[in-house]
């Protein structure tokens, strides 16, 4: 895992590539934001969040103890409008023993291909994820999970991803979705919001 983000650290120093933040590195920048944003987009529903709940919120792929849930970390190419997302998954992500839950393995999908969107699009959701497993995938294993923007169409932004293994001998994953662009009127700059909030290269 150490080898793989030290590889693309290194892509990153000619700004080819972006290191992009984590969810809780912009939470944490952030948080007085996310009632703005539930308000102006979801009015109903922001009545039916409770505020200190919302406070302790938490995007669930960070809340597992460290190594036991979700260890990943991804990249960004502007040009290519590719995210690669190096994902090593903990033993409580076990679905068939021995091998990652589907669930799991389509969380992460849901979101490598949602930051490709976010990106690329702005505010979006995920309206459809159609996802192949071709080849259980081996607890703890490390996969690369390769998402490509395919298409903008208005406010639907169509990305597909595969995941495979680290010598990319083994399709494990192949999958497609349909993200939709929330109200553009109400457009929050999450893309400098996330570039902005990337560690240092
Ligand atoms: C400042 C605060 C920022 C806050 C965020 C901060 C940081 C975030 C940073 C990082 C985040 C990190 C990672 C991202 C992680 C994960 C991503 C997870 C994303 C999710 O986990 S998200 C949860 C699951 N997701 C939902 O909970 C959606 C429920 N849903 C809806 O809320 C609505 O459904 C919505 C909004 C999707 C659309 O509603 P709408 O009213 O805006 O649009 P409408 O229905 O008019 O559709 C417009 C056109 O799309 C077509 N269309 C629609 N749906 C379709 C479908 N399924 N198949 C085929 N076509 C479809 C229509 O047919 C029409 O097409 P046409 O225009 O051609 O007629």
């Amino acid at each position: 895992m150490r080898l793989l983000f030290d590889q693309f650290m290194k892509k990153c120093e000619d700004g080819s590539w972006i290191h992009l933040p984590s969810y809780e590195d912009i939470a944490t920048q952030r948080s007085q934001d996310f009632s703005t944003f539930i308000h102006a987009y979801f009015p109903t529903a922001s009545e039916q969040i409770n505020k200190e709940k919302l406070s302790q919120g938490r995007i669930f792929t960070r809340s597992f103890e460290d190594g036991l849930g979700f260890e990943y970390v991804m990249f960004y190419n502007d040009a290519e409008k590719r995210i690669v997302c190096v994902f090593q998954g903990g033993p409580h992500l076990q679905g068939m023993p021995g091998f990652f839950h589907g669930g799991a393995i389509a969380t992460m999908i849901d979101a490598t291909v949602g930051m490709n969107a976010i990106v690329s699009g702005g505010i979006v959701m995920t309206a459809n994820l159609n996802i192949n497993f071709k080849r259980p995938i081996p607890l703890c294993s490390i996969v690369l999970i390769n998402s490509q923007l395919d298409k903008i169409e208005g406010r639907k932004l169509l990305v597909s991803c595969n995941v495979q293994s680290v010598d990319e001998k083994i399709l494990y994953t192949e999958a497609t979705s349909l993200f939709i662009k929330l109200n553009p009127e109400k457009e929050f700059h999450i893309k400098e919001l996330v570039l902005n909030s990337a560690p240092p290269a």
